[in-house]
């Protein structure tokens, strides 16, 4: 992958974050001063146990959530010190979110679910172009029901992809799908990074993926436990669990 060019390193960068939720007495640390940098256009997976914060880390880092100290550097804009406003625009233009439940609205078609998303968002693609892109060119008007798991995934990715974001952020995107769907939506993911050279996080708690990223980033009790960059990273294909 060619990268190493200084503008596309450091796209992302979390310093010295923190995120403490207090409930009464308790004090949960859920994010304990959490460091990392993540370069331009990389394939990222973060793993780690349960609890461990890698969700409330992609909240953040989507701006659907707020640290309670440190720094958060999205292509050189600090997001932790956006007001509330500013931060509705990032999540609305510069981020696409992929969830474990695909959240499409029920009696929408996936070409409408797709262009919905779109008419809050500033500079969008074509909905039609995007779900031809993910697999869905004779799909477009059919509504969630009618469309397999592994289909109205495809669509949510269209949706995020549509918007043209910064960042791809994906929440398990896996997580409710059989072995090979999953790993067709993986290939999914992997190949819109390659190919529109997109900044891709994705949440799992399946360590052997790992070999698929270009860099893994493992957390536990809320922190980085350990961080590294693939050489060679594996096409989905080669990858069994
Ligand atoms: N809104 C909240 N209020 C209180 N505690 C929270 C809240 N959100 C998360 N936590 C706590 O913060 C910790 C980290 O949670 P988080 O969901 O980020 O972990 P995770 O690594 O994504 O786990 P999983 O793989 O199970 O989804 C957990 O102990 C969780 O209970």
């Amino acid at each position: 992958m060619a990268k190493n060019q200084d503008f596309e390193k450091d796209f992302v960068k979390l310093k010295n974050v923190s995120k403490i939720y207090r409930m009464g007495e308790v004090e949960i640390r859920a994010v304990d001063k959490i460091e990392f940098a993540i370069d331009k256009g990389e394939f990222v997976v973060v793993v780690g146990p349960s609890g461990a914060g890698k969700t409330t880390v992609l909240n953040i880092l989507g701006g659907m959530d707020t640290v309670t100290s440190g720094d958060v550097l999205v292509d050189g804009e600090n997001i932790a010190k956006y007001s509330q406003r500013k931060l509705t625009g990032y999540r609305r233009d510069d981020i696409g979110f992929v969830f474990q439940f695909y959240n499409l609205v029920p009696n929408l078609t996936a070409k409408e679910n797709v262009e919905l998303a779109l008419q809050i968002c500033k500079e969008p693609l074509d909905a039609v172009q995007v779900l031809k892109e993910v697999g869905l060119g004779n799909r477009l008007d059919n509504f969630p029901a009618q469309l397999s798991g592994g289909e109205q995934q495809r669509v949510s990715i269209a949706r995020a992809l549509a918007k043209n974001p910064k960042l791809l952020l994906c929440d398990e995107p896996t997580g409710a799908l059989d072995y090979q769907t999953g790993k067709a939506i993986l290939k999914l993911l992997q190949d819109t990074c390659r190919q529109k050279k997109m900044t891709v996080i994705v949440i799992t708690h399946n360590s052997a993926l790992t070999p698929m990223a270009d860099r893994v980033i493992k957390i536990k009790n809320g922190k980085v436990s350990k961080m590294y960059l693939n050489e060679n990273p594996e096409p989905i294909e080669n990858i069994e669990w």
